[in-house]
């Protein structure tokens, strides 16, 4: 393995902070780790594996965990940003002080934040000096971390306001497994990004109801078409929700057993109230958030989102989930296409 001078911090070592850590760290560069449980750290020190996030993986020796966030991020040119979003603020404020000038930061998180309804860049715009210089870069795409970690081969997109930053993000993150593609349309892929999780519950409450596969069609398509009507409105490209980020993250994530926001809609679907899934999960499902994040969106911008504002009413108000899908196959009848034909 070649060495390689730069050195990377990685903030916030859950399954996919990890991943991406040892992703690098396997290409050759020193990368630092983030933990924010001190006892991790030590045992990723010691055992060379994330017992609580992924286990059953070895790690790289060249990651070095860390529980002191300023020892990783001190002197870094380019950090990875992999908190849960509802943190995110908040690990982003203890860092400021200590960024580099001109450093590049990677946000790997998708969501939206609550109180202030923005996005994970957007965070950063509210917070950052100018002065420093620093440019965000989001990272998105369909990438479940146990499959990168398998070394399956993988797409997934990095979005920047100029080219050459995405570039040298892509050729950072590249590996003959890892396919990174570019794109100037950060607000797209960061939505696209952060609202297929809401989705994604739904798909997996249809499929906990018993529901069949003309119900997860109509449910991924449909929407697809309310995330796309949200992003657009938001600024985005439309066809940046016929990528990566957009139907490649909804197919996966809506689809794939080892969905986390999917097993939330599944068992949400088999029965069991918000409360209960919750008490024995200790990974993020960032669409129960993103959700509420949605919703207040939509109205806000009077946007129609339908489907999110049933799976709002699932998760926050205990409406029943049967009840919810008949509601959606209720509503007034309408065209599919928004828009007149040339
Ligand atoms: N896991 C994946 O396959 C995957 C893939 C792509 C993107 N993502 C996104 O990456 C982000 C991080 O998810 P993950 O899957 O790595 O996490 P995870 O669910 O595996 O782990 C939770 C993480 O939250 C951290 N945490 C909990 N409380 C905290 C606090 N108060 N302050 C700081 N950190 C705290 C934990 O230390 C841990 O790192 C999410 O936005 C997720 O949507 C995940
Ligand atoms: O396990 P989920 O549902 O958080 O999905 C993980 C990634 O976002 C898939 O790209």
């Amino acid at each position: 393995m070649r060495h390689i001078e730069e050195h990377i911090g990685v903030i916030g070592a859950g399954s996919w902070g990890t991943t991406l850590a040892h992703l690098l760290a396997e290409k050759g560069f020193s990368v630092s780790l983030w933990v924010y449980e001190k006892d991790l750290a030590e045992t990723i020190q010691k055992t060379k594996e994330n017992t609580l996030y992924l286990p059953g993986f070895s790690l790289s020796e060249r990651i070095m965990p860390s529980g002191n966030i300023e020892e990783v991020i001190r002197h870094r040119s380019l950090l990875v940003m992999v908190v849960p979003s509802h943190v995110y603020r908040s690990v982003a404020l203890q860092m400021v002080p200590h960024l580099q000038e001109n450093a590049v930061i990677v946000s790997a998180t998708k969501g939206i934040e609550n109180e202030t309804l923005l996005t994970m860049s957007g965070i950063w715009k509210e917070i950052l000096p100018e002065s420093l210089g620093i440019r965000v870069v989001t990272l998105a795409g369909p990438s479940f971390a146990r499959e990168v970690m398998q070394k399956t081969p993988t797409a997934v997109t990095v979005a920047a306001e100029d080219r050459e930053t995405a570039r040298k993000v892509q050729h950072v993150f590249h590996t003959p497994y890892f396919r990174v593609y570019t794109s100037p349309d950060k607000v797209g892929v960061e939505l696209a990004g952060a609202l297929k999780n809401v989705i994604a519950i739904a798909a997996g409450v249809c499929d906990g109801l018993g529901y069949g596969l003309n119900t997860r069609a109509a449910l991924i398509t449909r929407g697809l078409a309310e995330i796309t009507r949200l992003g657009v409105r938001m600024g985005a490209h439309p066809l940046t929700f016929a990528g990566l980020s957009g139907i490649g993250d909804l197919l996966l994530t809506c689809t794939g057993d080892l969905s986390r926001n999917r097993t939330v809609g599944f068992r949400l679907g088999r029965g069991e109230t918000l409360q209960e899934i919750l008490a024995d999960m200790r990974m993020v499902a960032e669409g129960i958030r993103t959700c509420t994040s949605v919703y207040e969106l939509a109205k806000k911008l009077h946007v129609d989102m339908p489907i999110c504002e049933q799976m709002y009413q699932i998760l926050h108000e205990n409406k029943n989930p049967r009840q919810a899908v008949w509601d959606l196959m209720e509503r007034d009848l309408k065209s599919e296409l928004e828009f007149p034909l040339p």
